[in-house]
């Protein structure tokens, strides 16, 4: 088998990713998706003599005298072992150990993601369950919690069963698990839209393996009747009195029918659940479904039936799949992460059903709350809104560790499996919400805006290979039309060494031969004609220059968008650009950069671009557009002026003009927190503020830092990807009337794909 062609080609309007993409994702840089880092220096002898012998030995002692200290010493407290031996591996089957590592890569990277939970895959290489269960036990105190994923039923009740009467830490099948608790919820919110009981309820479950099964019983123990849920599998019905392909967890849920097939068992049923194969259910039969039928085609990657389909043979349905790339994402990526996050931080003994029922719920009524700009789409995207399309949090909406963690951390503590109780759990709440970089989920945003108001991009360098791909993955993704200027045959010839087809809807467009070229030389003649340039000089730029003529077609509203700077100086395209659209009235025309780290969120840089040595005026107007960028990312601003100097001290040039900014924003009056000036440091660290400067005005770390110059925004954005493992996104152009963006020369694919992202959402904010 062609391994590019496991994923289906993409349509734009649905899939995002190709078969192709997803393995040069996985092959990037440092293969795989997870490295561990230290949380302590060990650079010095005197850090390698506490970190290691002799210093180790102190904390080895007192957990040894008691154990409970591991918590106190160790990672143990925050961290879960994923563990698999791959034997179902999502609806793929039994692929072995090795072949599920992706997987459990994939669930210690959302663990991490979603609720700073510490994890690692460990793939076991045996289907013996005695086997397996000696492993995982003896592996137990390294651990403050188990993750069991992708193990087959029956053996997965087994193993686990046995795991949870061994360990001390909770053990958890997330396919069990984790799948009925976001599927209760899921269903909760369907029943209350189609004003269903769940008591009355008919359900059909295809599938009667480790998700089925635990469904089966969570919802039971929601109030669901028995009688009314009916199991399928491979064999057709789970009916009592059947013998062939039978288990005693099956046997539990087989029921007195005359059904015999999933198509006779779906008439008439309220609700269908698929925990089973891709393509298991057809139109037929969820045309003979009751009127407003609830369809969770749960099975991954490739549902039980497409949403399309469903919707084709019932438009009246209310449908989810396990797919983030359709509406409903019914998936237990909105719950291990939460779940654990809220276990190990009341170092729960065990996940009971109180705490599951309570994360269901959790979850349940988030949906049902108004949901915040920056999760629906930074003000622009597909309204979010409780209803048929938004029956489940999206599994990038922020608040979802605030609430499902704290509820679980409750339950555990009411239920009496919490050995360290939270004894205020509105702050946990509040603490958690800090937890994660809220920049991180607003450019999530940012790309669900785009996809729901699609835009033309024009990718102006477009016989470059590293363009190409972006453009390919900017239709792939979803964000619109990309338009590549360049000649058709090199376009083509390039994609072609690429082993890549050009997808349709990508625009290629010759800047020689177009028939615009007129009316942008005239459009473009009768801005410069006073700047020294005639209608000759004007017709060769918009023949020769790719950024002229890219700048044009924005300018003319034939774009809504550009991106370039693969090929030429950060100047050079600036001149391009500059040259067809006009700035912002009263704006400045600025750099802003993000800086990405995993310790203390994003910081936005500004001016990383344009002014060398900003004016008081300058730096001011910089800082409150910068203000409202920040915003727009999720972020409350902070913004420091930066200098070398904290407030007078040493005295100096530079810091004067910081200084007039500062006050010049105060006889303004912004809404913003602003300060400075004062060094990178002070900005940055609040303890360092306290004893020297309690005046300083910042609540909390500066998350905006304007710079008093050109080369020290420089220096910082260089140097800061060198030194560290942050990332640093831009500088993005702000203050031009249409959106254009210039990415630097050495930029990746991916930031190109970024910056053509970001460009098209900021012509949806115009
Ligand atoms: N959206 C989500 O969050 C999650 C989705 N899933 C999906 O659910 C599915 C099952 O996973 P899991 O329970 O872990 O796997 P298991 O191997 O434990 O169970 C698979 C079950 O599906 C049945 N089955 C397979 N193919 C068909 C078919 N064509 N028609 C009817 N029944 C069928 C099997 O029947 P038999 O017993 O006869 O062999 C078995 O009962 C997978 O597709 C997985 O991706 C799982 C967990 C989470
Ligand atoms: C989502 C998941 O865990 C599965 O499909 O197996
Ligand atoms: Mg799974």
């Amino acid at each position: 088998m062609d391994d590019t062609k496991i994923l289906p080609t993409p349509d734009s309007r649905t899939a995002r990713v190709t078969g192709e993409e997803a393995l040069a994702m996985h092959a990037e840089g440092r293969p795989g998706k997870l490295e561990i880092r230290l949380t302590k220096p060990l650079v010095t002898a005197r850090d390698l003599s506490l970190a290691y012998s002799p210093g180790v030995a102190e904390p080895c002692l007192h957990i040894a005298r008691d154990p409970a200290l591991a918590y106190d010493y160790t990672s143990k407290g925050n961290f879960v072992a994923v563990i698999s031996n791959g034997t179902a591996v999502l609806g793929l089957g039994n692929l072995g150990a090795l072949a599920s590592k992706p997987v459990m890569e994939g669930k210690v990277a959302l663990f991490k993601r979603f609720a700073d939970v510490d994890g690692i895959d460990l793939c076991l290489d045996t289907e013996d369950v005695d086997a397996f269960v000696n492993c995982v036990r003896y592996l137990g105190p390294s651990f403050g919690g188990i993750n069991l994923e992708d193990i087959k039923a029956p053996e997965c009740f087994i193993i686990e069963q046995r795991l949870r009467e061994l360990l001390d830490i909770p053990v958890f099948h997330d396919d069990q698990h984790g799948t009925a608790i976001v599927a209760a919820a899921g269903l909760i919110n369907a029943a209350h839209l189609t004003g269903r009981d769940l008591k009355k309820t008919r359900l059909v479950i295809n599938g009667a393996g480790a998700a089925a099964v635990a469904c089966a019983e969570l919802l039971k123990a929601m109030g669901m009747r028995p009688e009314n849920v009916i199991m399928c599998d491979t064999k057709g019905v789970v009916y009592r009195g059947r013998t062939e392909g039978m288990n005693q967890w099956k046997s539990a849920h087989a029921v007195d029918t005359n059904a015999r097939t999933l198509t006779q068992a779906l008439e008439g049923a309220d609700c269908f659940f698929g925990l089973s194969a891709k393509g298991a259910v057809t139109q037929d039969m969820v045309r003979a479904m009751a009127p407003a039928p609830i369809i969770f085609a749960m099975a991954n990657p490739d549902p039980e039936i497409t949403p399309d389909e469903a919707k084709a043979a019932r438009p009246d349905c209310i449908i989810a799949t396990g797919r983030s790339d359709y509406p409903n994402q019914v998936n237990n990526v909105l719950g291990f992460p939460f779940i654990f996050r809220g276990a190990l931080d009341v170092r729960a003994s065990t996940i009971n059903e109180a705490m599951k029922i309570a994360a269901a719920n959790a979850l349940a009524l988030l949906a049902r709350e108004d949901v915040p700009e920056e999760v629906a789409g930074a003000g622009a995207g597909r309204a979010l809104r409780f209803g048929p399309e938004y029956i489940i949090p999206n599994a990038f909406d922020p608040r979802l560790i605030a609430r499902v963690s704290p509820a679980v951390a409750k339950a555990a503590m009411e239920s009496g499996v919490a050995r360290k109780p939270i004894p205020d759990l509105a702050r946990y709440a509040r603490d958690l919400a800090g937890r994660l970089d809220a920049t991180a989920s607003a450019l999530e945003a940012i790309a669900e805006a785009v996809r729901a108001n699609p835009k033309r991009v024009v990718f102006a360098e477009g016989e470059e290979e590293k363009t190409i791909r972006a453009a390919i993955a900017f239709r792939h993704a979803g964000y619109g039309t990309p338009v590549l200027i360049g000649r058709e045959d090199r376009v083509h010839a390039v994609a072609a060494t690429l082993g890549i087809p050009l997808p349709d809807g990508i625009e290629i467009h010759n800047a020689r031969l177009s028939t615009s070229n007129i009316r942008y030389a005239e459009a473009l003649y009768a801005k410069r004609q006073r700047d020294g340039f005639l209608m000759r000089d004007c017709q060769r730029l918009v023949n020769q220059d790719r950024n002229v003529f890219a700048a044009c077609m924005v300018a003319a509203g034939d774009a809504d968008a550009m991106v370039t700077g693969s090929t030429r100086s950060y100047s050079a395209a600036l001149e391009g650009i500059t040259m067809a659209i006009d700035p912002l009235p009263r704006s400045v025309l600025f750099g802003l950069s993000l800086i990405v780290t995993r310790r203390s969120g994003t910081v936005l840089v500004a001016d990383t671009a344009i002014h060398e040595r900003p004016d008081a005026a300058t730096l001011a107007e910089i800082a409150r557009q910068s203000a409202v960028a920040a915003r727009r990312l999720g972020l409350h601003p902070r913004v420091a002026f930066l200098s070398f100097s904290t407030f007078g001290d040493p005295k100096g040039v530079i810091p004067g003009s910081v200084r007039d900014a500062v006050k010049l924003l105060d006889k303004t009056g912004v809404d913003f927190e602003h300060d400075g000036e004062m060094a990178a440091d002070v900005a940055l660290n609040p303890t360092l503020r306290e004893t020297l400067y309690p005046f300083c005005r910042l609540t909390g770390p500066a998350n905006v830092l304007i710079m008093p110059g050109l080369y020290a925004a420089h220096i910082l954005t260089r140097a800061i990807p060198q030194l560290t493992s942050a990332t640093v996104i831009g500088p993005l152009l702000l203050g031009l009337s249409r959106p254009a963006q210039i990415v630097p020369m050495q930029a990746g694919v991916n930031q190109v794909l970024d910056v053509a992202c970001l460009a098209a959402h900021a012509a949806i904010a115009r």
